[in-house]
């Protein structure tokens, strides 16, 4: 029998509590191409997982099935417990599941504090300048502009807290990018790409803060293709290839399968 959208489901057999995200047997249809081809991804709380795969593999359209962009056109996806298919990125966002991206993008001309204050979660019916327009703070913001503090500390972009966001260099504003998906108090942050452009010396601190960040409860679901500096950050991968998994566990396994390296030379 199928679930609808926003039911519990009974946990099934390795389902459990174990696993934030269970996206399972997903289809995805463009016309006649079968972007994904009944792929299953089940991701772990407070984990890093990688997904992995040559260009147009699906890694991305699968992502976008489960951050609720695409309606699926087979499976199921369980978020929390709770069959989410078909619910639109928004009332995911609610849940507790971001995009990166889809966190509104910064307002140049405001400042780095500024930018991640707007990322939190408004009450009903308040517009998300207020704060800015009374220009003052009431005590629940207060509690808001700590919140934002240690976030921005974390990412290590404190001492920039009153810069305009539009003086941030390319890898800052990855992190404040970051900095603003957390503010949103997401549980489980998708990202595509989050070290691609990015110098080396920047990257590692990216990904250090995720496993951070992981290590605080975040669970972390990343398309990356730099594996040379991602692997050693990442707790489980997945590999794809035309729209199928392929591969599944330890990343150092994923990517000396025979089948994954086959994939990568177009085999
Ligand atoms: N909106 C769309 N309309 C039609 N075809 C699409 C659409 N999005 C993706 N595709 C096709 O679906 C397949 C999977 O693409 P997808 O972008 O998911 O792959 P990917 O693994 O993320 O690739 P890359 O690493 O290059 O981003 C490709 O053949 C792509 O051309």
């Amino acid at each position: 029998m199928e679930a609808v959208a926003g039911e519990r489901v009974e946990p099934r057999e390795g389902h459990g509590n174990e696993y934030i995200l269970v996206a399972e047997r997903i289809v995805k249809r463009f016309g006649g191409l079968v972007a994904v081809d009944n792929a299953t991804v089940k991701i772990r709380r407070k984990t890093i997982t990688l997904l992995i795969g040559p260009n147009g593999s699906g890694k991305t359209t699968l992502l976008n099935v489960i951050a609720g962009y695409y309606r699926p056109d087979g499976g199921r996806v369980v978020f929390e417990g709770r069959d989410v298919t078909g619910l639109p990125p928004h009332r995911l966002y609610h849940l507790g599941m971001a995009r990166t991206f889809q966190v509104p993008q910064p307002f140049p001309k405001l400042t780095v504090l500024e930018n991640v204050l707007l990322a939190a979660k408004r009450h009903p019916g308040e517009s998300f300048t207020a704060p800015l327009a009374r220009g003052k703070w009431l005590p629940v913001e207060e509690e808001l502009v700590d919140k934002a503090f240690s976030i921005l500390r974390l990412v290590g972009l404190d001492h920039l807290w009153d810069h305009p966001a539009g003086q941030l260099s390319g890898g800052q504003m990855k992190l404040l990018e970051i900095a603003r998906t957390l503010m949103s108090g997401a549980k489980l942050v998708l990202m595509d790409e989050p070290i691609a452009g990015v110098n080396p010396t920047l990257a590692h601190r990216i990904l250090d803060f995720i496993v951070r960040l992981r290590d605080q409860g975040i669970t972390f679901f990343i398309i990356e293709h730099r594996l040379d500096i991602a692997m050693k950050y990442v707790d489980y991968a997945y590999a794809m290839a035309r729209g199928r998994v392929i591969a599944e566990g330890r990343p150092e396994e994923v990517v000396s399968n025979p089948l994954v390296i086959d994939s990568y030379l177009g085999g």
